[in-house]
Parts: structure tokens; sequence; C-alpha cells
């Protein structure tokens, strides 16, 4: 018989050899295809920031690197009202979006251009891919229009035209997009990440998109004693969550976005806890159903 430490040893290798052989289906599976992966400002704020995007960003060098086409599509909402807060700007929303003056505009701008962009695109270069980092302002990739009035500079996006990411993606790169777009008469705005990532994977015809956010996913009675954690749910469903004003905060932009990639044609959407590490490596290359998983029907498919 074996001693107990090798046992144990033994044990870990060949765990260790079974993940990787649930893995294999699942990366020949994704390889070639195209992922949209929205990393939100939640992700690095309350709790071990640092630790969770990391691997954040290790999940997607090891993606590229198995010949995923990934694109990443970042928010940073805290972030900006952090730095908004310490200038005087009091940050305020209106279902989820940011009303935006001139000034909180500039911060905005400086947030996700100056700070969170280059962050990311260093972790996932430091990780191992070329990333490139990119705003929705170029090479026409966002065209803005103004949203409703009482939001000042907040567009919704008009189009998206995906040349400049597809370009990218031939070269093997991970484009890392910031969510503000140009209006036709050159206006810069500051849209919702959610919904620039449902645009863009609507417009690269992706095979999938992932919303990391914090919270386990989509919750029914959010906030009440009876909330439960939707595994695998319907378009129409969260078309009549939407409509029924059950959801508040962020979860209404998330949800319009998925809405509208799933209504654009990209087969599956999921929300996911970016806070726990390697979320995004279990939910794409493991059998393991983690978070929520939206369909055109709800049903769950396999590799
Ligand atoms: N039904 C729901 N299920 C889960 N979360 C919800 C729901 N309704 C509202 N929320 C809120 O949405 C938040 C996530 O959206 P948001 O704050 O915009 O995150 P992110 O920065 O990732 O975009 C959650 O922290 C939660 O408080
Ligand atoms: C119009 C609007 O609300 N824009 C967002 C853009 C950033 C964002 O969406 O960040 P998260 O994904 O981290 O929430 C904002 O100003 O907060």
């Amino acid at each position: 018989m074996l001693p107990p430490s090798l046992t144990d040893r033994t044990k870990l290798a060949q765990e260790k050899a079974r993940v990787l052989r649930e893995a294999l289906p699942w990366i020949t599976r994704w390889r070639g295809r195209t992922v949209v992966v929205k990393w939100g400002g939640n992700v690095a704020t309350d709790g071990g920031p640092d630790e969770a995007t990391a691997a954040f960003a290790a999940d997607i060098a090891l993606m590229r690197s198995v010949g995923v086409d990934v694109v990443v599509v970042h928010g940073g909402g805290p972030q900006i009202s952090e730095l908004g807060g310490k200038l005087g700007l009091e940050p305020t929303f209106v279902d989820g979006q940011r009303v935006t003056d001139e000034a909180t505009l500039d911060v905005v701008q400086l947030v996700l251009l100056g700070q969170v962009n280059p962050w990311l695109v260093g972790l996932v270069s430091a990780a191992g891919a070329p990333a490139s980092g990119v705003s929705g302002t170029d090479a026409g990739l966002v065209t803005a229009r103004p949203a409703d009035a009482r939001l000042g500079r907040v567009g919704d996006v008009a189009s998206v035209d995906p040349t400049l990411l597809r370009s990218l993606l031939a070269d093997g790169a991970v484009p890392v997009v910031a969510t503000l777009g140009r209006a036709a008469d050159g206006a810069v705005y500051n849209i919702n990440a959610d919904r620039v990532a449902g645009a863009i994977a609507t417009a690269l015809d992706a095979d999938k998109l992932i919303y990391l956010t914090n919270v386990s996913g989509l919750y029914e009675h959010f906030g009440t004693e009876h909330s439960t954690l939707l595994s695998v749910v319907s378009a129409d469903r969260l078309r009549r969550m939407l409509a029924d004003g059950t959801l508040e905060a962020g979860m209404v932009p998330k949800i319009g976005g998925v809405v509208d990639a799933l209504d654009g044609g990209v087969p599956q959407a999921h929300l996911l806890d970016g806070r726990i590490e390697h979320a995004l490596l279990l939910e794409v290359f493991t059998d393991e159903g983690i978070g929520t998983m939206v369909t055109p029907r709800g049903e769950e498919p396999s590799p």
C-alpha cells in the first residue's frame, strides 16, 4: 500500500489530470471563437481588489493562448466616483447611469483612459498576452448619440464599427476597450460599459458575452429574504424583469446589454462574480455552471 503522503499526492495529481481532461473539449470548442468579457469596476472594490483582477488578467491571457479571440470591455464606475469625490463632485445616478456634466466627463476620461485602461492592459500584458488599449472614440469604434437630456453628456450606442477590433484580433492581440463614444459631430460621450459590451458582442458576432461583477449572478427577488440565484434564464424572462421594474441599480444597464446582445444574435451571455479568482476560467473551460447563464430560450448548451 502507498504511504499516506504519497496517496494524497497521487490523489492531487489525479485530480489535476481530471481537470485538464475536463478542459479539453471546452478548449477545442472555444478555439477560434469570439468571446467578449466585460470587467466591472466593482470587481476591484469590495475586498481583495488586485488578486481578483490579476487572476482575471491571467484567465484572459490563457484564453488568448489557446486561440480564443477575446475582447475585454471595461467599466470603472466606482473608480470614477472615487476620484470625482476627491475633486468635490457628488455622484448621481438615474437607472444605473451616471449624470455627467462637463466636469464629470473630464473625470470619466481621466479615470477610464488614464487609470483603469492602462492598468488592465498592464495586467493582461504581464500575464503573457499582447494587450492593446483602445477607446470607443478611436477609429470610429463606438458612435454615440446623446441619451436622455437629464443625464448630460451620457450617450447611447448608435453603432459599432468593429474594424479596429477585428484587425487587433487578427494580429493575435487582446483589445481592451474603454467605453467612451464619439457622436457624429465629434463630441465625446460617457456610455455605460454594460451597454457597450452588448453592442460590441453583437457587432463582432461573438459566441459568448461574459459580465464580471460583484454578485454571484442575477437574483430573483433581489434584496429580499426570498432572493434566489437564477442559474439559467431566458432572454424573454429578462425582458419581463426589465419591464416590471424588479431590477435596480447597475443591473438595469447590464441586463439591457445582455438582451441587446441576444437579440443581436449572440447565443449566450453570463453574469459571474468577478471577485472569485478565476471565475472566468471556470466558466469557459469547465463543466462547472457558475453564475447566471442567459440563452434565447433558457436551455443549457454542452461542449
Ligand atoms: N436582481 C439583481 N440581482 C443581482 N444584483 C442586482 C439585482 N438588482 C440590482 N443588483 C445590483 O447590481 C449590482 C451590479 O451592478 P453594478 O454595480 O453596475 O456593477 P458593475 O460595476 O460590475 O457594472 C450588484 O452589486 C447589485 O447590488
Ligand atoms: C453613463 C454611465 O453610467 N457610464 C459609466 C461608465 C463606466 C461604467 O459603466 O463602469 P462599471 O461597469 O464599473 O459600472 C459611469 O460613468 O460610471
